[in-house]
């Protein structure tokens, strides 16, 4: 029943009518988006009977008794020290302008998307593959028109953070391993998902390492059959993207093929006009933390990387500003959830406001945007969104919740609906307003989610910072399990004193052999990065 009631509350509702109030006063854009959401699930409530103990279920302070701490810190920080105006975020940044020159390399790259290119673009962590590809997507739909992109990924997080849907939910497939025919006749018992194969006329899959030979396969042949040609991907023009050497397939059961990969389909090679490897990192700048972090996707360290790993484990501090990144999400929510007890405070639930379709909007669940948000003054939070680049406040960014501060109407009335204040280690201290994260479909949303766009970051998954930067992380390497873990641990900082280490344990860098074997044959046979020439697709 908590879901059904996305807002947040120090201080118990006394009646339904003060809610109504909230909902009809006047705010700022987000704030009305965020009340038209909850607004449909308020009034199931309602005729549901629940109404008011759901507000009470809603009104939690978990871990303290300490009733009116908070408030009245809060209001002491609004009054003291919130300049609305200037301390007012931007609405997030949803534009892919970057701020940096595009490198020639990249902008090689885009020319041959322009063109019509399929093209399958890697790299080490840090070399810019998430931005390049957020400016493809651009690109296409500028080319195709925005309804005939799709944009995939292989995990809900990184489809999320294209604004795509996972590359199982735009197949209409399932999450069941079943081979190519059965597959297929799935996707065409679903007349949308018909539609949605025939409509594509460009489709971007990001995070492909973690994406099976045997899926890569099905695909290609839904693709042809559905689209009725004999084209190789039934003529859509594929963009893929991802680095073998961080998280690889979840594999449940050995294939008698003995394929892994999404390099080892078949129809891999015929599937890109152009296959290109990044070379110029840019997390980074140490020319020591590159090469040794080239060692570790490698799996072949030499003693003057294993002298910095094992520096870096007697740098090892209890820092308030390290996130801990952990192999498994159940010690994850264990060190936050310490972390939050350990500090006492009132807390203050955020429960999500979901729309949309039905079956779209499990996936959601699959995102980082968290269902249900607990937060207390002293949390260590992260935002899991770019508000404004300018000012450090983009995705990965940490900081404290320093208090909490009521709403105001129009005629500057504060509310009982609490913002969480939050100073970021690398930017200002500013007031987090709930954001709207959308599922697309094509160009059409499909769902979408309001929410508070941070986390906990006391602690977060290695599966998680996938794909992120961070100032200070902390890992156990003895706890890490599987290819590419350690490597996309370790690559998430920019510095050396960024990195803290235990348990170093040598064994566990290692790279898989099949995907170091690609990458020597890779780099071999590739076209030269500053001279690209566009091959002919083969078809089938
Ligand atoms: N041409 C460029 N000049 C300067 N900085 C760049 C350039 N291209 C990308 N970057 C920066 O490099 C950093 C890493 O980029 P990004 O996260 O896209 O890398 P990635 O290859 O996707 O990493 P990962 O594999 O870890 O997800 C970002 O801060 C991005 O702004």
């Amino acid at each position: 029943m908590l879901s059904l009631l996305p807002f947040c509350f120090l201080e118990p509702l006394r009646s339904e009518s003060k809610l109504l109030l909230y909902q009809k006063q006047t705010c700022d854009n987000a704030q009305r988006l965020y009340f038209s959401a909850c607004k449909e699930k308020l009034e199931c409530a309602r005729s549901m009977k629940f109404f008011s103990s759901a507000i009470i279920a809603v009104y939690r302070r978990s871990f303290s008794t300490q009733s009116s701490r908070t408030t009245k810190y809060a209001q002491s920080v609004y009054q003291n020290r919130i300049k609305k105006e200037t301390n007012r975020i931007p609405k997030a940044n949803k534009t892919h302008q970057p701020l940096f020159e595009w490198t020639q390399e990249q902008k090689n790259i885009f020319s041959h998307v322009h063109r019509g290119a399929s093209v399958f673009i890697t790299g080490s962590a840090g070399t810019g593959k998430t931005v390049l590809l957020k400016h493809i997507i651009d690109i296409l739909k500028d080319v195709h028109g925005k309804s005939k992109v799709f944009v995939t990924a292989s995990t809900g997080i990184a489809a999320c953070a294209l604004q795509g849907q996972t590359l199982h939910s735009f197949a209409s497939i399932g999450i069941q391993n079943a081979d190519s025919g059965t597959l297929l006749d799935k996707v065409k018992m679903n007349k949308h998902a018909c539609k949605r194969w025939k409509k594509a006329t460009a489709l971007v899959i990001d995070e492909i390492s973690m994406i099976s030979a045997d899926l890569f396969e099905s695909l290609e042949y839904i693709a042809r059959d559905i689209r009725g040609s004999e084209v190789v991907w039934g003529g859509m023009q594929l963009i893929v993207c991802g680095d073998f050497f961080q998280l690889p397939p979840v594999i449940k059961q050995q294939k008698l093929s003995g394929k892994e990969f999404a390099f080892e389909a078949d129809c891999w090679n015929a599937s890109f006009d152009l296959q290109v490897e990044l070379s110029q990192v840019f997390r980074q700048s140490d020319p020591r933390l590159i090469k040794m972090l080239q060692g570790i996707r490698k799996g072949e360290t030499d003693a003057e990387d294993l002298q910095l790993l094992e520096e870096s484990c007697s740098m090892n501090k209890q820092d308030s500003l390290v996130v801990w990144l952990y192999p498994r999400i159940n010690d994850v929510e264990k060190v936050n959830e310490e972390r939050m007890k350990s500090l006492g405070g009132s807390t203050v639930t955020y429960a999500a406001a979901d729309s949309g379709l039905e079956h779209r909007k499990k996936q959601l669940n699959q995102g980082i945007v968290p269902d249900q948000l607990v937060l207390c003054v002293g949390a260590r939070v992260m935002l899991i969104m770019n508000l404004n680049i300018e000012r450090n406040l983009c995705n990965g960014a940490t900081g404290t919740v320093t208090g909490f501060v009521p709403v105001e109407d129009k005629n500057a009335r504060k509310s009982d609906i609490l913002f969480p204040l939050v100073k970021f280690d690398r930017g200002p201290e500013i007031l987090i307003e709930p954001q709207k994260f959308e599922i697309f479909e094509g160009d059409i949303v499909v769902a979408w989610r309001y929410q508070i766009p941070l986390i906990l970051a006391w602690a977060i998954s290695i599966h998680k910072c996938q794909g992120m930067t961070l100032d200070h992380a902390q890992t156990d390497l003895s706890r890490a399990f599987g290819y590419g873990m350690v490597y996309v641990a370790l690559s998430r900082v920019r510095s050396l004193e960024g990195l803290h280490l235990s348990g170093f344990t040598p064994s566990k860098i290692k790279a898989h052999p099949k995907v170091l074997l690609f990458y020597k044959s890779f780099t071999s046979s590739n076209l030269s990065h500053t001279e690209f020439s566009l091959l002919h697709r083969v078809r089938k």
